[in-house]
C-alpha cells in the first residue's frame, strides 16, 4: 500500500481562495481585517515565518502591521509592544511569534494579549474555552497548527471517531491543544499524549490508527513501527544540509519510508505548515467577522 497524500499546500490554497471572498465581503461593509505580528530577535526561521504571514495577508486582502524588536529587547519593551497592538484599532488580531528569546517570560507576554485579538488562540482564556467547551461549537480562535490538522483531515474525509491517536510532543502550539481538539465530542478520537518521559513509545505507535508527530526529533517514528493503514501527520521541524545543494532543508519526525504502509500521509514540508498559515488567516477573518457582528 502507498499512502494517499494529505496535500496541505493545495488545501491551504483552497482555504485562502474562500477567505479572499469573505475578506472582500467584510471590506464592502467597511471593515478591514488587520493582522499584527510581534517578532523579537533575528532567528532566521521566525523571520521567514513572519514574512510568510505578511505575504499571505496581502494575498487574501488582509492588512498587516509589524512590531519588530531586537534580540536584546527587555520584558518591559516586549510587553509595551503587546499593549500597542492591543490598543491599535487597525489591528483586529495579532500574534507573538514563538519562541521568544531566552530569559523572556513567554506566559506573561501571552497573557497580556487581548483575548479578543488573539489570532493564535494561545491566550489562557481561549485555551480555557477549548478545555471547557467539550460538547459545543467553539467560536473563539483555535491554535493554528492543531486547527490546521483537523481541517486537513476533514477536507480529505478522514474520520477520526473512535480512532486511537498517538501524539508525540507536549508543546503549547501543537501537542497539548491537539489532544484537546481531537477528544471533543465532534471529533471523538481517543488520544495518548506522549513526551520525553514516555516509556516504550514504540509499542504505543505500533497500535496507533493515527500518529501526530510533533517532537522535533528527526525520524523518531520509524517506518517499521507504523501500523498498516495508519494515518500519519508529520509536524516535526528539524533542519539538515542537503548534500547535493549544500542548502538547509526541513526534515520531519516520521521516516518518509513509512508512507509505503500508511493509508494517509501528510508530508513535511508541504503538509501541516501551509495549513498553519491558512488557519491563522481564518482566525483573523473570523475575529473581524465577530467584531462586525
Ligand atoms: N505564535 C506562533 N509561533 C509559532 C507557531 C504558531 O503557530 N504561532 N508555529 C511555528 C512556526 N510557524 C508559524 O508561526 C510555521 C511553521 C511552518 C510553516 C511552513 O509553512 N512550513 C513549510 C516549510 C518551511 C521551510 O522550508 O522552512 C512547510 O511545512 O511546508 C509555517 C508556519 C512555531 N512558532
Amino acid at each position: 500500500m502507498t499512502a494517499q497524500i494529505l496535500d496541505g499546500k493545495a488545501t491551504a490554497g483552497d482555504i485562502k481562495a474562500e477567505l479572499r471572498e469573505r475578506v472582500a465581503a467584510l471590506r464592502e461593509r467597511g471593515i478591514t481585517p488587520g493582522l499584527g505580528t510581534l517578532l523579537v530577535g533575528d532567528d532566521p526561521g521566525s523571520q521567514w515565518y513572519v514574512a510568510g504571514k505578511h505575504r499571505d495577508c496581502a494575498e487574501v486582502g488582509i492588512e498587516s502591521l509589524r512590531e519588530d524588536l531586537p534580540a536584546d529587547a527587555t520584558q518591559d519593551e516586549i510587553e509595551a509592544a503587546v499593549r500597542r497592538l492591543n490598543d491599535d484599532p487597525a489591528c483586529t488580531g495579532f500574534i507573538v511569534q514563538l519562541p521568544l528569546p531566552k530569559g523572556i517570560d513567554t506566559h506573561r507576554v501571552l497573557e497580556l494579549v487581548d483575548p479578543g485579538k488573539d489570532a493564535d488562540g494561545l491566550h489562557p482564556t481561549n485555551l480555557g474555552r477549548l478545555v471547557l467547551r467539550v460538547n459545543e461549537e467553539i467560536t473563539s480562535p483555535l491554535p493554528c497548527t492543531p486547527r490546521g490538522i483537523v481541517e486537513l483531515l476533514a477536507r480529505h474525509d478522514v474520520d477520526l471517531a473512535g480512532k486511537e491517536v498517538v501524539v508525540l510532543g507536549r508543546g503549547v502550539t501543537v501537542g497539548r491543544p491537539i489532544g484537546l481538539l481531537l477528544t471533543r465530542r465532534a471529533v471523538n478520537a481517543t488520544v495518548t499524549l506522549t513526551h520525553t518521559g514516555t516509556r516504550d513509545l514504540e509499542s504505543l505507535v505500533r497500535r496507533a490508527d493515527v500518529v501526530v508527530a510533533a517532537a522535533g526529533v528527526q525520524g523518531i517514528v520509524r517506518a517499521d513501527w507504523v501500523k498498516p493503514g495508519a494515518v500519519l501527520i508529520d509536524v516535526g521541524v528539524s533542519r539538515e544540509t542537503d548534500p547535493e545543494t549544500g542548502r538547509s532543508r526541513v526534515v520531519g519526525d516520521i521516516d518518509p519510508a513509512a508512507r509505503e504502509v500508511a493509508a494517509w500521509y501528510s508530508p513535511n514540508p508541504g503538509g501541516v505548515g501551509p495549513m498553519t498559515r491558512a488557519m491563522l488567516l481564518a482566525n483573523v477573518v473570523e475575529t473581524a467577522e465577530r467584531l462586525a457582528g
